[in-house]
């Protein structure tokens, strides 16, 4: 089991805090991995974690403690995920590109061009690189929608999820980059289009989440294996008190957005983190769902929550740390993604080919079947009547009519094969209709194990009564023949005594 690696950057004082505010900071450094951090109130609250960038740290150093280890991994096969998490203008974007992805200042140089570096360099030492192939596709998750930062007509992407490959963005484009160079090109492209506005904290704030997935594949010569590992890159919109920064108009509006997103992002850490093992509610936006993988799957992943070290935003730093904080409570045990060569190609196939969107609901209404354990057509009437009942209690009206409408009257029973017919535009509504169907196989497992205890009782119950009724009945059978030797006795008495009186009578005595 390895932890989700929670590192903290704060960026140097900025021109305008030091204007307003001067040079009050709210950290004190203590070491490499902790710090006193003063809260509005005055008071000295001490943070640890994996390790702490202060003011004067270098990219560089970021890169190698943070994402190195990562990029290493998931060119031998595992999934890896490196998110940037922070208030608006705390130097996210900083972090993640530099300066700008194409500044050539050395030292500048963000997480994402050395990690395509490091991708290149790791694959050429890899005994395997004659085989591989690297792809890059971006995505930005702006007001709820999926957009493709290389095909701006796709602009509302649907999320599927596949039983082997995971979270998959259906349809998305993907660029076979061969060199660095190439895969900065198409990076400095998607950038270009990604959404950015001016807030009063940042005059080139991003107002979207961008996904940045890097794909790497590797073929063994010696044994065909495939190993396949995804690279997922997240920059967060920053989170923004509306009230504080006077946002209006449209850019209120993604404040909304990115706040609600972000909300569900923090309700997924306290589900994963509460040790409840409850639902975990990844369909509650965009975001979590295409997080889902990398918080409570199948990758390693490191989270940098970016802070201002300025008092004048203490309160918004503490809540980065808060989030922070309990993120590294989650467990995540990565796996490699090694399968045959030919399923490999499947696997291309399906990413790049719509036709297959269907495959995206296997696992749940496998799942469902097999929780259920349906066998024959009576039993499938009951379970999906029960499970729409419990559907009925977690959604709303116009879903379960919506529902109704599309599958249910059509006595179709989440059937893969049969989601291609379904409107895109009801995906929302799908979703909802899985996380509350998941919520009510859930409940169903509950009451099978609750049933499965009860039957369990009955049995040792029946058998403690079943050992008593044999006591019983040998203790009567006992207690017949007793009976029965004491009636022969009697009745062998009655006869003595019967003979002695004929005897003397007969004789006159
Ligand atoms: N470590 C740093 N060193 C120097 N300058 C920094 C650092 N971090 C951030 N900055 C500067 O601070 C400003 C805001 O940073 P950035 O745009 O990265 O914030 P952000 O968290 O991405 O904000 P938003 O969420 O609004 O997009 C930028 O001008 C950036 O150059």
């Amino acid at each position: 089991m390895s932890n989700i690696t929670v590192c903290v950057r704060f960026r140097p004082l900025s021109l305008k805090e030091k204007r307003v505010h001067g040079d009050s900071v709210c950290i004190m450094c203590s070491d490499a991995e902790s710090f006193v951090f003063k809260d509005e109130k005055e008071e000295d609250l001490p943070f640890c974690f994996d390790r702490v960038f202060y003011q004067d740290s270098a990219q560089a150093d970021v890169y190698e403690f943070l994402a190195l280890p990562i990029v290493q991994d998931t060119v031998k096969g595992l999934n890896g995920t490196i998110i940037t998490y922070g208030q608006t203008g705390a130097g996210k974007t900083y972090s993640m590109e530099g300066l700008g992805i194409l500044d050539c200042d050395e030292n500048k140089k963000g997480l994402l061009p050395r990690v395509v570096d490091g991708i290149f360099e790791c694959i050429k030492s890899s005994p395997e690189h004659s085989n591989c192939t690297v792809k890059l596709s971006m995505v930005e998750i702006y007001m709820e929608k999926v957009r493709d930062l290389f095909d701006l007509s796709k602009d509302n992407i649907q999320i599927k999820e596949n039983k082997s490959q995971g979270i998959m963005l259906s349809g998305t484009t993907e660029m076979s980059i061969l060199n660095p160079a190439e895969a900065l090109k198409f990076l400095f492209r998607g950038i270009s289009n990604r959404a950015v506005g001016e807030t009063q904290m940042n005059v080139s704030s991003s107002r979207s989440h961008c996904v940045y997935m890097f794909s790497i594949q590797q073929e063994s010569a010696l044994d065909k294996r495939v190993k396949s590992g995804k690279l997922i890159l997240v920059d967060l919109a920053g989170s923004e008190k509306v009230e504080k920064t006077g946002a209006e108009g449209r850019v209120l509006e993604e404040a909304k957005n990115i706040n609600k997103s972000l909300s569900s992002l923090g309700n997924v850490i306290n589900a994963l983190t509460n040790g409840r093992g409850n639902h975990i509610p990844y369909r509650d936006s965009k975001l979590t769902r295409i997080l889902q993988d990398s918080l409570g799957g199948n990758s390693r992943t490191a989270l940098l929550c970016c802070c201002s070290p300025s008092s004048s935003n203490a309160s918004e730093s503490l809540s980065t740390l808060r989030f922070g904080t309990r993120t590294k409570l989650i467990k995540t045990p990565p796996r490699t993604n090694t399968r045959d060569a030919n399923e490999g190609k499947d696997f291309l196939l399906q990413v790049t080919d719509n036709q297959t969107e269907g495959n995206s609901f296997e696992i749940t209404s496998n799942d469902v079947r097999e929780d259920l354990q349906v066998t024959g057509d009576q039993s499938l009437i009951d379970s999906r009547d029960r499970i729409l009942t419990k559907l009925r209690e977690n959604l709303n009206e116009d879903d379960v009519r919506l529902l109704e409408e599309l599958f249910i009257l059509e006595g179709i029973f989440f059937d893969p094969s049969n989601m291609e017919e379904f409107d895109l535009e009801c995906d929302d509504v799908i979703c909802r209709t899985i996380s509350a169907l998941e919520q009510a196989v859930l409940e169903l497992r509950d009451e099978v194990e609750e049933l499965n205890r009860e039957n369990d009782n009955l049995k040792s119950e029946l058998a403690i009564g079943r050992q008593r009724s044999l006591t019983s009945i040998a203790e009567a059978k006992k207690s017949y023949h007793f009976a029965w030797v004491i009636s022969i006795i009697s009745l062998l008495n009655s006869l003595i005594w019967f003979l002695s009186m004929f005897f003397l009578h007969k004789h006159k005595v």
